[in-house]
């Protein structure tokens, strides 16, 4: 019912080198949002472990993940959980949350067994903690806006901050995600990088043929790596993390490494870019 692959941490010497599926092998992630299953990835880089929880009406469970070597996954780390689907519920510590479309549940450390339930895709995040903060529903009105962009550089949009410090207490996990004006398909373009913290982005609300093309790769060897919907992308903390897509799309991002601080970036001149 858990499903679990694990995804070492590669160099950018190495990285390099790699062919199209050689990329997709270390970086891409597909095949999640499987119903009735728990599907995750447990990466090296900073042990973001990031996956999905479709219950489909039933209920899943989410508890002991060997990779981590702890009786019960969240027993040193903790959690944030984006619903991309219908209302579903999260049972965790004896409380059931309702998970509304576009809500995340900051789970904190030690609270014990995860149930998923209901009509929710369920995407999860999840990183190394070092003490407990509260477990908090995070609703779309309680979450940072920052809009930026422009219709003319076709990046005109909105991102929004829920796991920030300055809405909800976590040790690691930063995360939310970007939606865009209609028309605009470019993310985090002008690119940066942060090699204090690895991110993963997840791509959903695109319609079935839409492709994004995610930029990865050090700032003067990138590389490609063409996205569906509701497939994600583990980006290195020394990679660019950007990408067009060919329709309208969503994206959500999440961090984890040395420091929680969203602006903390080192930006790519455009004439670095090869
Ligand atoms: O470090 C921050 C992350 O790359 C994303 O938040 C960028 C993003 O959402 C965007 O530009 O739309
Ligand atoms: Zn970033």
């Amino acid at each position: 019912m858990t499903h679990v692959e694990t995804r070492y941490a590669l160099d950018p010497v190495s990285a390099r080198s790699l062919d199209t599926q050689g990329l997709r092998d270390h970086f891409h992630v597909g095949g999640l949002f499987t119903p009735g299953q728990i599907s995750l990835v447990y990466s090296h880089y900073d042990r973001l472990i990031l996956g999905s929880a479709v219950p489909k009406g039933g209920s899943l469970v989410l508890d002991r993940v060997a990779e981590t070597g702890t009786p019960s996954v969240l027993d040193r780390r903790e959690m944030g959980v984006l619903n991309i689907g219908e209302t579903g519920q999260i049972s965790v510590a004896g409380q059931t949350h309702a998970v509304g479309p576009g809500e995340i549940l900051y789970i904190g450390m030690g609270a014990g067994p995860v149930t998923f339930s209901g009509a929710g895709r369920f995407y999860i995040l999840s990183a190394p903690a070092h003490r407990t903060c509260a477990t908090t529903l995070v609703t779309a009105s309680m979450a940072r806006r920052v809009e930026l962009g422009a219709r003319a550089t076709a990046n005109e949009r909105v991102i929004l901050q829920f796991l920030h410090p300055e809405v909800v207490e976590t040790c690691q996990l930063v995360m939310g995600y970007t939606r865009f004006k209609e028309g605009s398909v470019w993310n985090t373009m002008p690119a940066h990088t942060h090699d204090r913290r690895m991110e993963a982005y997840l791509y959903f609300d695109m319609a079935p043929e839409t492709r994004v093309f995610h930029l990865m790769g050090q700032p003067t060897e990138t590389r490609h790596i063409v996205m569906a919907n509701e497939q994600a992308v583990i980006s290195p903390p020394w990679s660019i993390h950007a990408g067009a897509g060919t329709g309208a799309y969503a994206f959500c991002w999440a961090m984890a490494g040395d420091n929680i601080d969203f602006t903390d970036m080192d930006m790519v001149a455009m004439e670095t870019l090869r």
